[in-house]
């Protein structure tokens, strides 16, 4: 499980464990690990040319010690003191070792650029000087190593609203921050490399599940298992306009772990179903259902309403959010939003639920009273108290038409195998971008092809 503290959390260890500690102890194990990781990057430190750009605070001390770490191996280390003040320590270690303090115009032919501006006591935005520096760095593309996080992102939210450093790569120390997992600020961080430093942490309310938690959280049939009690899944997709949709959904959700798959909806798109998957059966009993995929004309509120209200759960997606009301209690309910769609049952526009996605699947988790799966790059799922988890292993070829019907099918799947919306959200999430990645290696993919490399993701994630 990869953990997000708040920076109130990461403060609050951190005091604890350094009380206990001799002073400096903890920039000292920081710095030595980000001068290992700035050398695994680099293939080698001997004669790199290295610049580290400072700022006031403690971030800057750590790039300052791991700059002398770098230096003591043979690198030509140039600190960019960005602020009257640098952290005096860090400062005289480098210069120890032969380090010195240049200008920004050293950067031009640098090997790599350290971020060092702010890190955790960071308000988001950059301040001119360092904005500049960023930018030469960009322009000559050079690249930058973020220290903790890249300086200007909003460390809490993962909001961006001002100009913010683009990272190569980011190690951090102690456990991940929120910036590290949510967009748009997690793609600011190019990979993300943890370096443990001690601290003891409470449990984070942001997390993201890694392929182990996957695998204990999947419902694996056993000897006594049948058809019925591995789940059966209903299914109110697709519609003459979009027959596609259901046949898609369907795929998704026959990867998953159920034993049967019903399907309701108009005569001839059953019979499109049907042929492509003689295995599924119509109206009946079933432990979950599927909602709203492909639905167009076909939406019945009233109908969506009263299965909203029954007590089976419901992956309820795209036209079938139309259905959602904030009264009642939806506990078990899962919508599976794309940001347009969060942004018109919120009132809000588009851009502003791309610029603040955890604020607003928070707060439609909490005003709908359901578990929200916010897709995206990174898919961020929010249940109706509070907890967060998020997906981070999807490639960009997955932004194909049909695919977030594999994943209603998949998560439908989850849900009726008795898994909570939050879990079925998370492992439906993490398994999608799985498949993605298997169809895809690298190249184009269609969603019939991701849903068709779902039983292989989940052979190899359960072997
Ligand atoms: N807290 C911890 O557990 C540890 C912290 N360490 C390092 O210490 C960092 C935190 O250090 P600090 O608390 O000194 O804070 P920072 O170094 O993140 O920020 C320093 C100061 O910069 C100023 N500032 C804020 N926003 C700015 C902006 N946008 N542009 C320019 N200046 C701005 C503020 O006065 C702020 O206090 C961590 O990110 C990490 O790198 C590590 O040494 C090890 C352990
Ligand atoms: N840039 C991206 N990188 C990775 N995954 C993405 C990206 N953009 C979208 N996705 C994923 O692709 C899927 C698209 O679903 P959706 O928007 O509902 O499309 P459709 O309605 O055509 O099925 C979602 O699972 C989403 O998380
Ligand atoms: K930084």
């Amino acid at each position: 499980m990869r953990q997000a503290h708040t920076v109130e959390q990461v403060r609050a260890a951190e005091a604890a464990l350094m009380a206990k500690l001799p002073e400096g102890t903890l920039m000292q194990r920081a710095a030595a690990g980000l001068a290992v990781a700035v050398s695994n990057f680099l293939g080698g430190t001997y004669g790199a040319r290295v610049v580290l750009l400072i700022g006031s605070g403690d971030n800057g001390g750590d790039a300052l010690y791991a700059g002398a770490r770098l230096a003591r191996r043979g690198a030509q280390v140039t600190a960019v003191l960005l602020s009257s003040h640098a952290h005096p320590g860090g400062l005289a270690a480098l210069l120890a070792v032969g380090g010195r303090v240049g200008a920004t115009s050293d950067i031009v032919s640098a090997d790599v650029v350290l971020d060092g501006i702010v890190g955790i006591g960071g308000r988001p935005g950059l301040r001119p000087d360092a904005l500049a520096a960023v930018q030469l760095a960009e322009q000559y593309g050079v690249p930058i190593v973020a220290v903790d996080t890249p300086s200007g992102v909003d460390v809490d939210t993962g909001e961006t609203p001002e100009p913010h450093v683009r990272a190569a790569l980011t190690v951090t120390f102690g456990t991940h921050k929120i910036c590290h997992l949510v967009d748009p600020a997690a793609s600011a961080c190019g990979p993300v490399h943890l370096i443990d430093i001690g601290l003891d942490l409470p449990p984070a309310e942001v997390q993201s599940l890694q392929a182990a938690d996957v695998r204990a959280l999947y419902p694996i049939p056993h000897g006594e298992s049948d058809k019925y009690s591995r789940g059966v899944l209903g299914l109110m997709v697709g519609s003459p306009q979009y027959p596609g949709a259901a046949v898609i959904a369907t795929t998704g959700a026959l990867a998953g772990p159920i034993g049967m798959v019903r399907y309701v909806g108009p005569d001839a798109v059953a019979a499109a179903v049907r042929e492509a998957h003689p295995e599924v059966v119509g109206d009946g009993r079933v432990q979950a259902w599927t909602i709203g995929s492909g639905l167009g004309d076909e939406l019945d509120v009233p109908r969506i309403r009263e299965l909203l209200d029954a007590d089976e759960p419901v992956v309820l997606d795209a036209d079938g959010l139309k259905a959602l009301d904030d009264s009642g209690d939806h506990v078990d309910v899962l919508a599976t939003p794309h940001a347009g769609e969060l942004a018109r049952l919120l009132g809000v526009e588009r851009a502003t639920v791309e610029a603040e996605r955890l604020k607003y699947a928070r707060l439609a988790a909490e005003r709908f009273d359901v578990t929200v799966l916010l897709k995206g790059a990174t898919t961020v799922i929010a249940g109706p108290d509070g907890e967060v988890r998020v997906n981070t292993n999807a490639t960009p070829w997955l932004a194909t038409a049909g695919a977030g019907d594999v994943l209603a099918g998949l998560c439908g799947s989850l849900l009726a195998a008795g898994l909570t919306p939050l879990d079925a959200a998370a492992v439906g999430a993490y398994l999608h971008a799985s498949a993605a990645n298997l169809s895809s290696s690298g190249g184009p993919t269609t969603a019939i092809a991701v849903a068709q490399a779902l039983p292989e993701a989940t052979r190899l994630l359960l072997s």
